[in-house]
């Protein structure tokens, strides 16, 4: 194999600036998810990414996912599927990822254009998507067409299966892969998957991830007036939505983290003895946390309760209100109608529905308590659940030895704080082993701005894809 890799990795280093090059056209397009003005830029990444695919040789299908849960005038985005070989006597591999991205605005802060690749004299490739998830799943691509230069032979059949619709929930997609995992479906074939979409949890060592927390995501609607009303003349005259928000959202989470739901607390599952001794030996330094916040306001001072309260832990976040004043100034107005939204991430052994109830509970119990004659509605707009797997599987150990060959160094097994809620549903429905390998680092800043993804996790990322396939494909069969 090792000659084999070795000119798979050289055309890669060949090829890197033509790779730099495809994911500046990807991030060029600007495919927001949550965004429906954005819709139509969605579905042209899609069919860039399906253009992509084509001229490689792969064979590509755009599938329909029908008209969005509560905006039935909004098509979903498609589905892309591609195969790209079809030996029966090499393993199936499927990967996933997703060409959706967070939304962006230079406003929001961003030193660079968000939607458009902007490379430092370090290397760093600033633009939305550029990790979160662009970067990997062109990836894949980009590892075959430097298979194809070598003349090196994939030895692995590879399924793909690239979705619009991850930053909002994956709206659409589990029917799809159950439909998809049935006998004579598309991913019948898969004998493992693959999917590269968190981070290392530093910048220096890779990782292998096994673990993701689920995500609740709410909204809380408070309305009253009819229009938004003059403070001067109406305020102390009228219930203020906002004024009710705020009260209701300030009673979910103290600031030091704590989740003031009752009855969240007791759904999680008790720490064991054998768990707490992996966290410490884990490469993860209170400053890795620093770097990435760009600040010391951690809520612990030490490594195991930070890793604890990202990966084991309930978090609820705040997120935003929508329909409050926001702009610079000092505009005197009352709102009318406010949103607010915040969403819970979960752990095992947290059922989403039984969150849901103690959710609304609180809610309408905080809400009563406020006596405002304005109405109150909280619903919950997605969830996906949490999803914990075993990384003793081949797949993973096939992954370890990738990372090994191409950053020289073992891989730390970890498990992410964020959610990629279809991965529990590809472990189901296909009944096969999931592995998540990241490419980006904690530095990336992925949903937030200056959003970057470095050209050596790239380049390298791209190597490791790669090698990954090759060392899958040695592994005995066991499961
Ligand atoms: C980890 C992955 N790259 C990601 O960013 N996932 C999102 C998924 C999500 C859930 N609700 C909305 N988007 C995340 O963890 O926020
Ligand atoms: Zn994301
Ligand atoms: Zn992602």
């Amino acid at each position: 194999m090792a000659p084999q890799l070795d000119s798979f990795f050289k055309q890669v280093d060949t090829l890197a600036d033509s790779f730099i090059d495809r994911l500046r056209k990807a991030v060029a397009i600007p495919s927001v998810s949550a965004d429906e003005e954005r819709r139509p830029d969605v579905v042209r990444m899609g069919e860039f990414l399906a253009s992509e695919l084509k001229a490689l040789g792969a064979s590509v299908e755009l599938r329909p996912l029908g008209p969005q849960p509560h905006k039935e005038h909004l098509e979903l985005p498609p589905v892309v599927i591609a195969r790209y070989g079809d030996s029966p006597s090499k393993r199936t591999i499927l990967v996933y990822g997703h060409y959706d991205v967070q939304p962006a605005l230079l406003e929001d802060g961003w030193a660079t254009e968000p939607f458009k690749l902007t490379v430092d004299d370090k290397g760093r490739m600033y633009g939305r998507g550029s990790t979160d998830d662009k970067g990997p799943v062109l990836g894949w691509l980009n590892a075959i067409e430097a298979h194809q230069k070598a003349r090196v032979e994939l030895p692995v059949n590879l399924l793909m299966c690239f979705e619009g619709m991850e930053e909002y929930g994956s709206e659409g997609l589990d029917d799809f892969i159950e439909r998809e995992a049935r006998k004579g479906g598309f991913f019948e074939a898969a004998d493992a998957v693959c999917i590269s979409d968190n981070y290392w949890l530093g910048t220096e060592k890779p990782c292998l991830t096994y673990g993701l927390r689920g995500c609740n995501y709410y909204s809380i609607e408070i309305r009253g007036p009819a229009q938004d009303l003059h403070s001067g003349v109406f305020g102390g005259t009228a219930h203020e939505p906002m004024t009710d928000l705020v009260r209701v959202m300030a009673s979910l989470v103290e600031p030091d983290g704590t989740i003031l739901i009752e009855g969240i607390k007791e759904m999680v599952a008790p720490l064991t003895e054998q768990e707490k001794a992996l966290y410490g030996d884990i490469a993860f330094t209170m400053d890795n946390l620093y770097e990435s916040l760009g600040s010391t306001t951690g809520i612990y001072d030490d490594k195991e309760k930070t890793l604890m309260g990202r990966w084991r832990y309930p978090s609820l976040s705040l997120h935003g209100i929508e329909g409050a004043f926001s702009a610079p100034g000092a505009k005197t107005v009352i709102p009318a109608k406010v949103t607010g939204k915040f969403s819970i991430r979960t752990v095992p052994d947290m059922d989403p529905k039984a969150v849901d109830e103690a959710v609304f509970k609180h809610i309408d119990k905080v809400f009563a308590s406020l006596k405002s004659k304005n109405t109150c509605k909280a619903s919950l707009q997605h969830a996906g659940k949490w999803w914990v797997a075993s990384p003793s599987h081949w797949n993973f150990t096939a992954a370890g030895k990738a990372v090994e060959h191409v950053w020289g160094v073992k891989p730390d097994l970890t498990r992410e704080g964020g959610s990629i809620p279809v991965t529990l549903t590809f472990e189901q429905a296909t009944g096969k082993n999931v592995l998540l390998l990241p490419m980006g680092s904690s530095t990336d800043a992925a949903h937030s701005v200056n959003e970057k993804l470095d050209r050596k996790n790239y380049v390298e990322g791209i190597k490791l894809l790669g090698a990954y396939l090759h060392y899958v494909a040695e592994e005995p069969m066991k499961g």
